[in-house]
């Protein structure tokens, strides 16, 4: 039977990535959807960007919208302190499974938690479930008409303090244009943007870095 397109870049992943080694897991990947089959992970160009923000937060607690394959999942879980913890957040069950793979041969998994379901039900649920105050890193990469409500959502349910970091992923490309203008506009946010390009191809695209003001 034909296999999926997460199932084949988990197989390059096992096949060409070393065992407890992220950085040569997400040069695989590269690698995978540079020279086979393009897929929707931040990619290398954006990565850099993803890594710098990471790096510059060094985050003690990170939300993940949208694992999709667990590319980004490695690649900012690899940049954390010791005691630091990321929940990530995937909807499609067949992703998830796939990604919970990508982590597993990646040697991630005491920092990583990978939760199955929508952001609309789970984000009121983190604080009582995960034992989380805030979050001081949210990477934004799931249902691009999702970004707005949910960034609304996690202010109501107080997940964000003053000095959290909001960074969205395709804010050009597909497009987030409802939650560009808010954040944007809101006096709540500061916020920059980082030009860059959708992964693996020459279109434009963009991270949106937002630091939440209180
Ligand atoms: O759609 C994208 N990502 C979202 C995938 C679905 C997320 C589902 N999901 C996960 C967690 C979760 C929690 N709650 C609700 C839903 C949830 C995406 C698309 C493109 C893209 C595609 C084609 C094209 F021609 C150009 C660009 C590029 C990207 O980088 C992307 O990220
Ligand atoms: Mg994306």
């Amino acid at each position: 039977t034909q296999t999926t397109r997460p199932q084949r870049l988990l197989a390059a992943v096992q096949k060409n990535a070393t065992r407890g080694d992220p950085r040569s897991v997400v040069k695989a990947i590269d690698q995978f959807c540079r020279q086979k089959e393009w897929a929707m992970n931040v990619g290398d160009e954006k990565g850099c960007i993803l890594d710098s923000v990471v790096t510059e937060v060094n985050p003690a607690t990170v939300l993940e919208l949208g694992t999709y394959c667990a590319y980004s999942t490695v690649r900012i879980a690899s940049l954390l302190p010791p005691h630091a913890k990321l929940i990530t957040l995937e909807f499609n069950p067949h992703n998830a499974a796939i990604a919970r793979q990508v982590i597993a041969w990646a040697g991630l998994g005491d920092k990583i938690q990978l939760v199955e379901g929508a952001s609309g039900d789970w984000i009121p649920k983190m604080k009582e479930k995960f034992a989380i105050e805030t979050f001081d890193l949210v990477f934004l990469d799931h249902w691009k008409d999702r970004y707005l409500p949910d960034t609304k959502l996690m202010e109501e349910c107080g997940l964000l303090r003053k000095g959290s970091i909001l960074l969205a992923d395709n804010v050009i490309c597909p497009g987030t244009p409802d939650y560009l203008e808010y954040i944007r506009n809101s006096p709540r946010y500061k916020s920059q943007y980082f030009r860059s390009h959708l992964e693996y191809t020459k279109v434009e695209d963009g991270l949106e870095k937002s630091v939440f003001l209180g």
